[in-house]
């Protein structure tokens, strides 16, 4: 016998939870992932005015895409109410409210990201997101390859990350396909893509449940906030 028969294993794997105190990671030409860069504060902060947006005027839900199947995301927005695949200001396929401001705070900190990423000081101070997209994924939501354009601007798109950790795919402007990158977004992760990553599909292949860290306030699944410039008026 090599060993105890039944050894204490951890319920996950440590890189699922563990922060690593990493700096920025170049992903590919324009896209950053900078591990931990919220602080636990921050994210405690971020949870809970997800909670006041969930609280509406316009709830989160599940968007319909064009073949008839709801996301498995539920998904409240910022700034500009978007749906497959268009922005307007009132939500006519929720229930036709007018989406909440964009949050002034949400700008300075969309400007500290790119900042963060490298970008150049003056490119960072110009960033001027106007709607941002807030999902919320439970156990079993996941989000299939896709472009983020519908927004006809091709500043960066600043993406946070809050609860359970999940596996991100980062791929190509031609296809779903190969080549991606996979890797762990975990609470308080920020991601990156801009300059010739902007129209690169991505996509979440699954959440990790129960790996959201205890100081994150939230209990169980997934928020990501993703921040855009839409280039409408
Ligand atoms: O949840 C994520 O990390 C990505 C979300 C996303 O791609 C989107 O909302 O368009
Ligand atoms: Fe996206």
């Amino acid at each position: 016998m090599t060993g105890p028969l039944f050894p204490a294993e951890p319920l996950f794997p440590a890189e699922l939870l563990t922060v690593p105190d990493a700096g920025p990671r170049r992903i590919a030409d324009g896209a950053v992932h900078v591990p931990g860069w919220l602080s636990p504060e921050q994210q405690r902060w971020i949870a809970a005015r997800f909670r006041g947006w969930a609280a509406g005027p316009v709830p989160p839900r599940a968007a319909v895409l064009p073949g008839g199947h709801p996301m498995s995301v539920q998904t409240v927005c910022l700034g500009w109410h978007w749906q497959p695949y268009r922005y307007t200001r009132e939500a006519f396929d929720v229930n036709g409210r007018r989406v909440l401001d964009f949050p002034d705070w949400m700008v300075r900190l969309g400007r500290k990201a790119l900042a963060a990423t490298g970008s150049l000081p003056e490119t960072a101070a110009a960033y001027t997101p106007d709607t941002a997209l807030v999902n919320f994924y439970d156990d079993a939501a996941k989000m299939g390859m896709h472009q983020d354009k519908d927004e006809r601007s091709a500043a960066p798109v600043v993406s946070l990350s809050i609860g359970d950790s999940c596996v991100f795919r980062f791929g190509n402007t031609e296809s779903r396909g190969k080549p991606y990158t996979d890797l762990v977004l975990r609470s308080g992760d920020l991601f990156v893509f801009g300059g010739s990553s902007r129209f690169a599909y991505h996509g979440v292949v699954k959440v990790h449940p129960g790996t959201a860290p205890q100081d994150c306030g939230l209990e169980h699944g997934r928020i990501n906030i993703t921040m855009r410039v839409t280039g409408l008026s």
